[in-house]
């Protein structure tokens, strides 16, 4: 149950931050009169940097917050989303509800943060995309115009992330580089493609600093998946755990590309730290591992060894991964901005088993 005091504290902390830091002071040179000058722009220069995040309270956003806010503070790092944050959220930094099918809200918060990067993590995921697809399209493409348009509007730097689910049948799958034919059918997919294409749109038509990094299935120990097709991934540990066995909804030899939360979170802020000028494309695919889940289950038994996994395979999901990369390639990531993984499918397995039994003591 979320107390009262829980539900109020966010708002008390967003006055707090609206209060906040006053215009700096500066000598006017032409009339050597003390004047305010606005110092809300966004440069390269990465101290102090205020920053938003949607869809913060999903599977990747509190990580995030939680290393940015060691970089630019505590306060300058505002997490935000449609749901009800746990007492622990709060208590880690500012919060506030904002719904991003309102171009308003998402404007008056960004401008009352005097935020200069805009981080959008508010989606659907690919298999709960399928079965709501108005409000995929609704959130997915309606709410991405919005935050483009603010990000464009107040002149931001714009992090929207993308997908292997960006790929589809026709595309290459091993591997698949930046730049190939896509054609996504999930509206998910589809919806990214979008989000990618309007995105490189801005930045060439109206130089919007807009970039953008497609994640594989990402692997958490703290977070939960927000209903994708690589969830399996994350749910296997905590089954090989609890009990020992795991009814896998993919097929046996289904490769996917995936990576550990860290690598993820680490290549964005790298990413976003990276000067404009290094950036050759605007969207990067991110790679650091791929595995079946015959491969993943092999190497739990390495820890587990009467571990036990059986398969009842839900159509739906197989098609769409079926569709995507098994293996992803990002060699411009590699060579453009320093990007690179620490850690592959034996590390992943040792830190999700260590990760998760620590949680249950
Ligand atoms: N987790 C993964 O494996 C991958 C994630 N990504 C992308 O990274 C981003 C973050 O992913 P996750 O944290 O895993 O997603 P998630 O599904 O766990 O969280 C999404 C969040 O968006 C929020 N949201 C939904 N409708 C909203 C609205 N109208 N206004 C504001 N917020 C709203 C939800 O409440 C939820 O907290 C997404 O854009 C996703 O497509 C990309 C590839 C892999
Ligand atoms: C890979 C993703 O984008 C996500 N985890 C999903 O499975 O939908």
């Amino acid at each position: 149950m979320k107390s009262l005091s829980n539900l109020f504290r966010p708002s008390i902390k967003i006055l707090a931050e609206t209060a906040g830091p006053k215009p700096r002071l500066s000598l006017c040179s032409s009339t050597s009169r003390l004047c305010a000058i606005p110092h809300r722009h966004v440069t390269d220069d990465n101290r102090d940097k205020r920053i938003v995040i949607t869809g913060g309270l999903g599977q990747l956003g509190q990580g995030l917050a939680k290393k940015l806010r060691r970089k630019y503070g505590k306060d300058n790092v505002l997490l935000t989303d449609i749901r009800i944050p746990e007492d622990q959220t709060v208590d880690d930094g500012p919060f506030a509800y904002a719904d991003i099918l309102s171009y308003d809200a998402i404007k008056e918060l960004v401008v009352n943060h005097r935020a200069e990067w805009l981080i959008h993590f508010s989606a659907l995921l690919s298999a709960v995309g399928e079965m709501n697809v108005p409000l995929a399209v609704k959130v997915n493409i309606n709410g991405m115009h919005n935050v483009l348009d603010v990000a464009n509007d107040l002149g931001l730097r714009l992090f929207i992330p993308s997908t292997i689910g960006a790929f589809g049948l026709d595309s290459p799958h091993d591997p698949t580089p930046d730049v190939c034919v896509q054609r996504p059918k999930t509206i998910y997919g589809v919806s990214k493609v979008h989000a990618e294409l309007m995105g490189e749109y801005y930045n060439h038509r109206f130089n919007l600093d807009f970039r953008c990094l497609r994640y594989p299935g990402v692997i958490s120990a703290d977070s939960k998946p927000g209903g994708g097709t690589t969830d399996y991934a994350v749910e296997i540990f905590h089954k090989a755990i609890a009990s020992g066995e795991f009814v896998c909804n993919v097929g046996p030899d289904t490769r996917m590309p995936m990576m550990q939360i860290d690598d993820c979170l680490n290549a964005t802020v790298k990413f976003m730290e990276t000067d404009s000028e290094k950036l050759s494309q605007r969207v990067y695919n991110i790679n650091a591992m791929s595995f079946t889940p015959e491969e993943v289950a092999r190497e739990i038994r390495k820890h587990i060894p009467q571990f036990k996994i059986t398969y009842n395979v839900d159509p739906m999901l197989q098609g769409i991964a079926d569709s995507w990369p098994d293996i992803f390639e990002d060699v411009n990531a590699r060579k453009e901005w320093g990007w690179s993984h620490e850690y592959n499918l034996e590390k992943m397995v040792v830190y999700m088993l260590e990760a998760i039994r620590k949680q249950m003591w």
